[in-house]
């Protein structure tokens, strides 16, 4: 795959690419699908939409900079609107709740995702109804433009392209409470990242792990801590069905 910086005009908002200290911790990534079934759950109506989140966890990346390709995940999407999406669950699966329908979704892809991919299989989880969007305070969203180094010719990421990054700092795994974002972060998003060519920004592939690692090195390298002292993680999301995050080791409770 030719390099696309070679296509690119010059850009007079180019910075230095900079790094950060790496920390030793954990990269997951989650892949959220979504679907709208009916179902009865304990002898209600528990029609609704269903989104369903699967975890794969790294504590390596492989090259260019991934926990495995979100590309390689297609599959999950593929078994979910073909056999839960617009029906009937009770006429589809043994247990319609929440647990059973994650646990059929987690059999199915220890089963069959590829095998780099099911090595690195951590989790699936349920969530009904429409996701919340996080507030300002817990959250930072930027445009810019990257392109992946790496991949196989013809693969759409390695074309220079945009995306509506969201940055968030989960409090735990599962991300479900989100810490408020510090100002310098915001800040330095909006003057470093929003409108840049992120390849030009770090000093590795922009892949969303790269992205959430280098700024968790950022925040720890300037002795920016949560509440209790403890290194942030950072979650960074490209798209509204995908995220990377990464968790310094020092975050991960005893
Ligand atoms: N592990 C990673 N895999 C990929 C990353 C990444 O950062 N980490 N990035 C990309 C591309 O930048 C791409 O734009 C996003 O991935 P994609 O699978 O295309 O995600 P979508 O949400 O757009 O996918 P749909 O399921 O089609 O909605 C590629 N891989």
């Amino acid at each position: 795959m030719p390099n696309p910086e070679t296509l690119l005009r010059p850009s007079p908002q180019a910075g230095a690419s900079s790094r950060e200290p790496r920390q030793v911790g954990t990269y997951t990534i989650g892949k959220l699908v979504g679907f709208d079934a009916a179902r009865t759950v304990l002898g209600i109506d528990g029609s609704d939409l269903i989104t369903a989140e699967m975890t794969l966890t790294a504590r390596e990346l492989t090259a260019p900079g991934f926990v495995t390709d979100f590309g390689d995940l297609a599959a999950f999407r593929t078994h979910i609107d073909g056999v839960l999406d617009h029906r009937d669950l009770d006429q589809v699966v043994v247990d319609t709740s929440d647990q059973g329908i994650a646990d059929h979704l987690h059999t199915w892809a220890a089963a069959n995702l590829p095998d780099g991919a099911r090595e690195r299989l951590h989790a699936v989880r349920v969530l009904t109804g429409r996701l919340p969007r996080p507030d300002e305070a817990h959250s930072v969203q930027f445009s810019a433009r990257h392109w992946l180094d790496g991949l196989p010719d013809g693969h759409r990421c390695g074309r220079q392209h945009g995306h509506a990054y969201l940055v968030t700092l989960p409090s735990g795994p599962g991300g479900n409470r989100l810490l408020p974002v510090p100002g310098e972060l915001r800040a330095l998003l909006a003057s470093g990242f929003a409108g840049k060519i992120l390849n030009r920004v770090i000093g590795v592939t922009p892949t969303s792990e790269h992205l959430a690692a280098h700024l968790a090195g950022w925040l720890a390298s300037r002795g920016l801590v949560d509440a209790q002292g403890r290194p942030f993680a950072v979650r960074v999301s490209e798209t509204e069905s995908t995220w990377a995050e990464f968790t310094p080791d020092a975050r991960v409770p005893a």
